[in-house]
């Protein structure tokens, strides 16, 4: 009896040091260009990747391929693992499953990714109903509410039937990500979600990222050009040049001992960030 509790605790233990997200030797083709060679990076559960590479070294296509989202002439080889699922090798209904479900993404430009033409309640509940549609009217619209305000979205009920346009840059990050959390996913792919941002406000898009990657028990993997802005939130950053990992290593350490000639250039060139860790949610929202 002992031995076999003994074995069930490790199998758990095991079980739960499993990675969440686990990419091994990711390779990425358009036609002949190679954007993406043989990459591996593994994202535990509750943890932040960050992934800091230059212009076209091949990030967006790696979060892409996570979603199967490439473009139909792209060819991702290798595998990429999430939640013990082989998601290169899902059939595209189940694939539909995890997308904007179990792993979501805010990307760059909010004022894109929503609809100009749709008010806002509406396009939240959206993203709900895609995955819940047995959810009531009434139970949708709180839910809404209650995704507004948790993003700090200020008077929730009485911007429900704004458009994006009524909105700041700040804020329609917001709401991206009330839309990117409100089915509770597991991993959040946040491609350069700040960059459109101005320096203020981009603290206060962190600082809430901070905030609900906490409250959710998320894991992130999180894309940015900017070093200095990827480690205000990574726990480990992965360097991208010309489509390949060249280091990757705990935050403080890359920051302490950079090995790659290409990570000290990208720390030489890192703005101070100046952000207040402490900046509380009550900071006026821009
Ligand atoms: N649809 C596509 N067709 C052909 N080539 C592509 C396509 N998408 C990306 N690429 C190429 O793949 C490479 C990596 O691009 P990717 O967008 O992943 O880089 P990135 O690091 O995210 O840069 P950025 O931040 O500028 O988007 C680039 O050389 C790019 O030209």
């Amino acid at each position: 009896m002992d031995t076999f509790n003994h074995v069930n605790l490790a199998t758990i233990q095991s079980m739960s040091s499993a990675p969440l997200l686990d990419v091994r030797n990711l390779s990425i083709a358009f036609g002949k260009h190679t954007a993406v060679r043989e990459i591996s990076f593994h994202i535990n559960p509750g943890e932040t990747l960050g992934l800091v590479g230059e212009s076209g070294s091949g990030k967006s296509a790696t979060s892409l391929a996570i979603l199967r989202l490439l473009a139909p002439s792209a060819r991702a080889t290798g595998s990429i693992t999430f939640a013990g699922e082989s998601l290169l090798d899902l059939p595209e209904n189940s694939m539909r499953r995890h997308r904007g479900s179990s792993i979501a993404m805010i990307f760059q430009e909010p004022m894109t990714a929503l609809n100009p033409s749709m008010r806002i309640g509406a396009q939240i509940a959206e993203a709900l109903e895609a995955h819940h549609p047995e959810i009531s009217t009434s139970s949708v619209r709180q839910k809404v509410i209650d995704a507004m305000r948790e993003v700090g979205l200020p008077d929730p009920e009485g911007r429900l039937r704004d458009y994006p346009h009524q909105f700041s840059g700040g804020q329609r990050q917001r709401i991206l990500i009330a839309m990117a959390l409100i089915n509770r996913p597991r991993l959040l792919i946040a491609d350069e979600p700040t960059t459109a941002l101005d320096v203020t406000v981009q603290a206060q898009i962190l600082h809430l990222l901070k905030e609900l990657r906490q409250t959710h028990q998320l894991s992130m993997l999180f894309i940015s050009h900017d070093l200095a802005v990827v480690s205000e939130i990574a726990d480990r950053v992965a360097v991208m040049q010309h489509g390949q990992i060249v280091e990757e290593a705990p935050t403080g350490t890359l920051f302490r001992h950079p090995q790659h000639p290409y990570t000290r250039n990208l720390i030489t060139a890192a703005p101070t960030m100046h952000t207040d860790r402490n900046l509380p949610l009550a900071t006026p929202i821009r």
